[in-house]
């Protein structure tokens, strides 16, 4: 079986830098046309000059027959000013504004202050028609763990697009019914959500399943399978409000396995194959195409890939880590097999040639 759809972009990736950055990108490069990169670098990538820089050494790292164009963002903190919304516009590079909550995850450097010294920065926002990207959790160790997205929804989300309906608002990674319900209650065009491979195929139980599961463990945290239920019927409902962002977040395996882990999963190199088995199995694998590769240029206001990719059906066993002169990083589904993951990237793509060219 084959199914060939228009290419995909990824709307949320963690691409690094340095040595993880090296290791990583072939992966992206080979499944997406475009993503939306991350500023949460150590120190964060807080100014267009910054993600100048940064942009540069991704193209630097990519295979030499790359095609991958990076998306760049810029990390909001409470020392954001206008100016600097308009220097982004400007460069034609960035394409986003990125909300981590202070203290939300890796990010201590987040907004504490969104509605009071931020608000000018968002305003300018809604002049520059560059859309808001937030991590939607609440911060405050007081709310449980399981509740920080829904908290978040109701006491900065929604006061927010009452306040600045013009706002363009990508809620990122969206792990509950609560954040479908928000997402749909919104204006089509203005608040969308990107949705990532694991919480549309995990659940909360997957992060004990036979012991402690160090590598199913990203922020937001999996959550109950009503939830995971509920996002499946949002994102192959047909919506336009839904797009594909993997959040695919590459820890190394010892920051991973070890005392305190870090939060994230990285699923680049399986990521495609299980958006495709999750809509097959949802009976709506004609609705992949409009979720992983118009939806997001369309929120975006960014024209859709010309190129195309071809996913086939065959028996595929995940590697157990994926091993580099550094260390190893351990891929999503790892040494899991075949019956797992069915629509596999023995894929193609065709650029405007019209012939496909085994990848
Ligand atoms: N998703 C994660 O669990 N981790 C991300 C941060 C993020 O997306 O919030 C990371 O940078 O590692
Ligand atoms: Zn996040
Ligand atoms: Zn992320």
């Amino acid at each position: 079986m084959e199914l060939t759809i228009t290419q995909p972009d990824d709307w949320h990736l963690h691409l690094r830098d340095g040595d993880l950055l090296q290791a990583v990108i072939p992966d992206s490069a080979k499944h997406f046309g475009r993503a939306i990169v991350m500023p949460n670098l150590k120190p964060p990538i807080t100014t267009t000059a910054a993600a100048v820089v940064y942009r540069d050494s991704i193209l630097k790292a990519l295979p030499a027959d790359s095609h991958f164009t990076p998306l760049m963002t810029l990390y909001l903190t409470d020392m954001t000013n206008r100016e600097e919304i308009k220097v982004a516009k400007k460069s034609g590079v960035v394409y986003g504004v990125k909300l981590y909550p202070a203290g939300a995850t890796n990010s201590q450097d987040g907004v504490t202050d969104l509605f009071g010294s931020c608000f000018p920065v968002l305003q300018e926002m809604v002049e520059q028609n560059i859309p808001l990207l937030v991590h939607g959790e609440v911060a405050d160790p007081n709310v449980d763990i399981f509740d920080r997205e829904k908290v978040f929804i109701e006491t900065i989300l929604q006061p927010l697009v009452q306040r600045l309906p013009s706002l363009k608002v990508v809620m990122e990674h969206i792990t509950t019914k609560d954040a479908v319900s928000f997402v749909n209650s919104c204006r089509e065009g203005f608040v969308a959500a990107t949705v990532t491979p694991q919480h549309l195929i995990l659940n909360r139980n997957s992060l004990f399943q036979g012991g402690l599961q160090p590598h199913n463990y990203c922020l937001p945290v999996l959550k109950r399978d009503i939830h995971r239920q509920a996002i499946v019927s949002a994102v192959t409902s047909g919506s336009k409000r839904y797009f594909l962002g993997t959040d695919s977040a590459p820890h190394e395996k010892r920051k991973k396995e070890c005392r305190c882990g870090c939060a994230g999963i990285y699923n680049s190199p399986v990521a495609l194959s299980i958006y495709a088995k999750v809509f097959e199995e949802a009976g709506a694998l004609d609705e992949l195409e409009a979720f992983a590769s118009f939806n997001g240029p369309d929120f975006y206001g960014l024209p859709r890939n010309k190129s195309k990719i071809k996913l086939r059906k065959s028996p595929w066993k995940v590697p157990e880590s994926l091993s580099f002169p550094f260390g190893d990083i351990v891929p999503m589904f790892a040494g899991e097999l075949k019956s797992h993951i069915l629509w596999f990237l023995s894929y193609c793509i065709r650029h405007d040639t019209g012939n496909f060219s085994d990848k």
